[in-house]
């Protein structure tokens, strides 16, 4: 597996004056977004579960540029609460659904409850909170961001509930973008490949995540956080004021599809 590092090119002061809703900001992706987009100028708002790590992340940009919610976006009433609360203060040009994740299993050993929770999380939290962010997104001409994943249109093995959530996702992307086209509001998804962040760093995802990288990537290198974060801010941008409906990949040409070699063994 190659790394390669992550790259920045927008220019200081893109986002100067954007308020952002970051999900999942306490780390990896999430706070790879958080950190690039402060850095260009937004203001951040931070939502997830742990105060630790949404505080931790506040200690890598300026102070003033962030602050967080304690919050399970699972929890709609409470979610639309933090946003609402975030539109008043701060108004609100940018929602990045980024909170998400699943465990790895093959369809058969994917009860009702463990669909229902990777749906829940990663398909209908998402629904919720945009349509909670819509009021602030049409007053200031705003954009969504919708963290999704490799293989949402060609599938992957081992996640069925969870490609089946974004592709989902997907399809709530590409419609909004027409009914609130009029409103100025633009929504795209982002599909990384494999982001080496801690939430991969229990031994069978390793193990599927090494060989995602050197066997189903043809690239070979892992996604970096940083790439992902700047793409967010692309997106956020003047420059892609006419970007919306979209699914960009940015996985390096992965494709889980060739073989269950790629899964642990206790689950091929
Ligand atoms: C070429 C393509 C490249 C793509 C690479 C993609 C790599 C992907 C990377 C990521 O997405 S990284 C970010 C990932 N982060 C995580 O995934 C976090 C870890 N996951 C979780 O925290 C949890 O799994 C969850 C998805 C949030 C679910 O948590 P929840 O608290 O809701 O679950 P539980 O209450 O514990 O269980 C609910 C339900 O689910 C069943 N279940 C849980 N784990 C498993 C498992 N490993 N296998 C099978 N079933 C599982 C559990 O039994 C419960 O079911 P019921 O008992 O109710 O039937
Ligand atoms: N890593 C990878 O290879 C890839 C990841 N992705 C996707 O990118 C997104 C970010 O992943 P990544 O950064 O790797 O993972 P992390 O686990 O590092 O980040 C997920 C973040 O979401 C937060 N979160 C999780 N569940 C909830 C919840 N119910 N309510 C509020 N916040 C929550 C977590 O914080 P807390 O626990 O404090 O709530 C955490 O900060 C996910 O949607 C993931 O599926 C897509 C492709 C590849």
């Amino acid at each position: 597996m190659t790394a390669t590092k992550g790259t920045r090119v927008l220019a200081p002061g893109t986002l100067d004056g954007l308020s952002a809703l970051v999900t999942g900001a306490g780390s990896g992706i999430g706070r790879a977004v958080t950190v690039r987009l402060a850095e260009l100028g937004a203001h951040v708002t931070g939502i997830g579960r742990h105060e630790d790590t949404l505080a931790a992340t506040g200690e890598l940009v300026d102070s003033g540029a962030y602050d967080y919610h304690v919050c399970d976006v699972r929890d709609l009433d409470a979610v639309s609460a933090v946003v609402a609360d975030t539109g008043r203060r701060h108004g609100l040009g940018l929602l990045v659904n980024n909170a998400g994740g699943q465990f790895f299993a093959r369809a058969d050993d994917i009860s009702p409850g463990g669909w229902r929770s990777v749906l829940d999380l990663n398909l209908t939290s998402v629904f919720h909170i945009t349509k909670a962010a819509h009021p602030f997104l049409a007053a200031s001409r705003g954009a969504v961001v919708n963290i999704s994943l490799s293989g949402v249109e060609r599938g992957g093995m081992g996640m069925a509930h969870s490609i089946a959530a974004r592709a989902g996702v997907l399809g709530l992307t590409r419609t909004l973008a027409l009914e609130w086209a009029a409103e100025g509001i633009r929504l795209n998804c982002l599909g990384p490949g494999t982001v080496l962040t801690h939430a991969l760093s229990d031994e069978a995802s390793e193990h599927v995540l090494g060989n995602l990288v050197d066997r189903a990537t043809p690239m070979r290198t892992p996604t970096p956080p940083e790439d992902v974060a700047e793409l967010v801010a692309f997106l956020a941008s003047p420059a892609g004021a006419l970007m919306t409906g979209q699914l960009l990949q940015i996985d390096g040409g992965a494709h889980l599809g060739p073989g269950l070699h790629m899964l642990p063994e206790a689950y091929r």
